[in-house]
């Protein structure tokens, strides 16, 4: 019998998933699942926990949460030797991890995902010591260090919040870096970077439009330095995935990549405060395999390849 741990964050969301957790495991054992579960504690016992499944050798692990959930899972298993499937039930308030590959928001629906039984091996991405699962990057913000607690929103959800009128934007400074990306050099002073598995990020469905979550490669974005009514201008293009051909910004796609600066510049991955540069990124190439609705992905031309199903 194959045998299911499930991650769940109480508190993630509108703490919905305790109510149909039973429900849930139910629908696991019919299905033929010897199904457990682990409620989290709070910042980083997703990870223990995904771990200890790991040494308990569960066929899969379901992560029940938002996006900070399934991103402490990951960092569970993503440097394990055997790892275990993994399914998502998104219930957070951010789910763009889920929502990049199609997992349906309910959660009846998300346990069917799991049942069905088709998985695609997905990449993850490393800066320095930690994995991410959506996106990372950098950028110089004065004052904001101190001001914004660890919860950081990502980059771009920052942008979103400038967009929305709150005050940081001026906050944000060009900054000198040296950006070297599958062989070639970037160097200049620029406002941001960001590093993209996933196409949409903090309510930018079309950051990276062109993105695969399976081909090895990050959506590298790079925004030179620009006054504030550029900087304003293409965040907005970019909330309609108009900013790739924009001039001030290099949009491209890379392996692996290195940043430096000279200047304070603070990291953020998977929308985390991630510390301060030098990051240098790896990309997992079809790291881990997770449960998708088969079907919808089918619908994509770029996911095509390498389903499997057993
Ligand atoms: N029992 C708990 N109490 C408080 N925080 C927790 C608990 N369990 C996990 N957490 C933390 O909550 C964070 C956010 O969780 P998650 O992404 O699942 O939910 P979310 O609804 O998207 O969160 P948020 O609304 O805070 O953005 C996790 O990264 C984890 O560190």
């Amino acid at each position: 019998m194959k045998r299911a741990r499930i991650i769940y964050n109480p508190t993630s969301g509108r703490e919905i998933f305790k109510r149909s957790l039973a429900d849930v495991l139910m629908k696991l054992e019919k299905a033929g699942y010897e199904a457990s579960c682990h409620a989290t504690t709070g910042e980083g016992d997703a990870i223990k926990a995904a771990k200890i499944a790991v040494e308990r050798e569960y066929d899969v692990v379901i992560a029940a949460g938002g996006d900070g959930t399934i991103n402490e899972v990951v960092n569970g298993l993503a440097e394990q030797k055997y790892r275990p499937k993994l399914g998502v039930i998104p219930t957070g308030t951010t789910n763009d991890f889920a929502r990049a590959l199609h997992i349906p928001r309910d959660i009846d629906a998300a346990v069917d995902v799991i049942i069905q039984n088709d998985t695609i091996p997905v990449d993850i991405g490393r800066m320095n010591d930690h994995y991410f699962i959506n996106i990372a990057g950098g950028g110089r913000l004065t004052e904001l260090t101190y001001e914004v607690p660890s919860r950081l929103k990502t980059m771009i959800g920052q942008l979103a919040y400038y967009l929305k009128g709150i005050e940081m934007l001026p906050s944000i400074r060009a900054a000198e870096a040296t950006i070297e990306y599958d062989g070639k050099l970037f160097e200049g002073e620029i406002m941001l970077f960001l590093v993209g598995l996933t196409n949409s990020v903090g309510g930018f469905e079309k950051l990276a439009p062109d993105s695969s979550i399976n081909d090895g490669l990050f959506t590298l974005m790079i925004l030179k330095k620009t006054n504030l009514a550029e900087f304003i201008r293409i965040a907005t293009l970019a909330l309609r995935g108009e900013h790739i051909h924009d001039p001030n910004l290099i949009y491209t796609k890379a392996n692996h990549i290195k940043v430096k600066s000279p200047a304070k510049m603070q990291l953020n991955i998977d929308g985390e405060y991630g510390g301060l540069l030098p990051a240098e990124f790896f990309n997992l190439y079809r790291h881990l395999d997770v449960f998708v609705p088969i079907d919808k992905i089918r619908q994509e031309d770029k996911l095509l390849e390498n389903e499997s199903h057993d």
